[in-house]
């Protein structure tokens, strides 16, 4: 059992990676990757293709494990972080079930922990309330192809958030969308990360994506998949779409540009 730091009113990091790698097979997918996440705060992740973005999410999760080093989650292994849904998982892809209403597919992961004997979190919002918070009030009974590709990943995000993860972790989930709603759906994470207080980790391929929403970018390099740096990005929230022509923010930008290259 890991320590149960909270109780001792402690909190916790969000997690703590010491020296973790992973391997597939030959290939050494992460390696000595040692790096600690504040509970409750924006990370974006970025680094080129293939230099283990999604594998540090799976890793974090328990959906691969660490072939050496050591990953905590909340004061916890991973395994009793994942028993505890202490995460949950938004990818590029909606993944819906096509049949179900939105509400039915937020209402989804409810269904599946009371099926496995799991009550419901208490004082969290309901699924009607999350697809309020996600801005889609009055479109709980539409199926998924009656709504479009931003709506789909706002339904995404409220099944991801119905039992209350302390951990977001969001693979280029706003990869597929054009610009406007991908503006949109940045400000509303924002949003609903301010209002619950979730630690976020967010894949993406974009520089100025990474900017606007993160606190901090983890910055990986390729081959093997390692922590190149840590930047803060020291710009106050709440954050508008226009500030990404402030010279700060393009001050960052530049800078994660530069240090990309080296990756
Ligand atoms: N299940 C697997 N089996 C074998 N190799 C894998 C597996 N999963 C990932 N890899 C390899 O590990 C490396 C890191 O993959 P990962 O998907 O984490 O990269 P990424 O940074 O998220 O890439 P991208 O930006 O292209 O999505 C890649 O070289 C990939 O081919």
């Amino acid at each position: 059992m890991g320590l149960d730091l909270s109780a001792a009113g402690v909190t916790p990091k969000a997690a703590v990676l010491k020296r973790a790698s992973v391997r597939f097979g030959q290939f050494t997918a992460i390696e000595d990757l040692s790096l600690e996440i504040e509970a409750g705060a924006f990370y974006s992740v970025l680094g080129p293709s293939g230099c283990g973005k999604s594998t540090l999410l799976r890793l974090v999760s328990d959906l691969v494990p660490a072939a050496s080093g050591s990953v905590e989650v909340l004061g916890k292994t991973v395994e009793e972080a994942r028993l505890a849904r202490e995460f949950a998982f938004v990818f590029q892809d909606a993944t819906l079930l096509p049949w179900r209403s939105a509400l039915k597919n937020v209402e989804l992961p409810l269904e599946i922990g009371r099926s496995r004997g799991i009550r419901p979190p208490s004082g969290g919002r309901s699924p009607r309330e999350l697809l309020e918070l996600v801005g889609l009030k009055g479109r709980e009974d539409a199926l998924p192809h009656e709504l479009s590709g931003g709506m789909r990943q706002r339904v995404a995000i409220a099944r991801a958030l119905v039992c209350q993860p302390r951990i977001l972790l969001m693979d280029e989930p706003f990869g597929a969308l054009d610009e406007i709603t991908r503006d949109h759906l940045n400000l509303q994470l924002l949003n609903i990360w301010q209002e619950t207080g979730v630690t976020v980790l967010f894949v993406t391929h974009s520089i100025p994506e990474a900017v606007f929403l993160g606190q901090k970018v983890l910055m990986l390099k390729a081959r093997p998949g390692r922590l190149k740096e840590v930047v803060d990005i020291d710009l106050p929230y709440p954050r508008l779409i226009r500030d990404r022509e402030s010279p700060e923010f393009i001050r960052y930008a530049s800078r994660l540009r530069d240090i990309l290259e080296q990756c």
